[in-house]
């Protein structure tokens, strides 16, 4: 069984579908910020606050390269920048695992993320216009990153269960 992999840019719902995707299917869940905060007994945000976002992405990669030598099968939920970082993108092509990229509209994100960002440190203080400014941007440089997924799943308008129906579907 290879491992599942669910990426994409932060808000189109890496954490919430592997929840979902894990219950339904019962393989277990880590999602990868969780992991790093447990290893480093530190939130996200005050990881980038105290030590940088530079240290942030070292261990990011490193946390992401541990779970990758896993033996047992697990599902990964990454971080929205971590294909982006050292070579985290050439790591998704493996033969052991299935990368599944989570492809939101910038109004999608914005939707979500405009309710959700204080743990996020990359948007926490930018009010809806700067935001929508940031992510347009920053999706546009980060969907080279996104598009080495192996499979593709288009997250608007679809609920949380239906995700999850697209997704086991490519798995099947
Ligand atoms: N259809 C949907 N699919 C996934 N998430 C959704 C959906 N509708 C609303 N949400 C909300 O959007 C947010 C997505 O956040 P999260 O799962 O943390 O994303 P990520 O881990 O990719 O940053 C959550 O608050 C979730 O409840
Ligand atoms: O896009 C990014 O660079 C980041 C996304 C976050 O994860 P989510 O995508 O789960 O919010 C978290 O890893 C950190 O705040 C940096
Ligand atoms: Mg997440």
């Amino acid at each position: 069984m290879k491992k599942i992999i669910l990426l994409g840019y932060m808000g189109c719902g890496k954490s919430t579908i592997a929840k979902e995707l894990s219950n339904k299917i019962g393989i277990p869940f880590i999602d990868l910020d969780e992991f790093i905060e447990k290893k480093v007994k530190m939130a996200i945000k005050t990881i980038f606050a105290e030590k940088g976002e530079i240290h942030f992405r070292k261990v990011e990669h490193e946390c992401f390269v541990e779970l990758l030598n896993y033996k047992e099968p697990i599902i990964i939920g990454l971080g929205g920048g971590t294909p982006c970082y050292a070579n985290n993108h050439e790591l998704l092509k493996r033969d052991d695992v299935q990368s599944i990229y989570l492809k939101a509209s910038i109004e999608t994100l914005v939707g979500r993320l405009s309710l959700n960002k204080s743990n996020r440190p990359l948007i926490a203080n930018k009010n809806d216009v700067e935001m929508k400014e940031f992510i347009a941007t920053h999706l546009f440089e980060r969907s080279y990153y996104y598009n080495q997924a192996q499979h593709t799943v288009v997250v608007d308008q679809r609920t949380i269960a239906q995700t999850v129906e697209d997704i086991l579907a490519i798995l099947a």
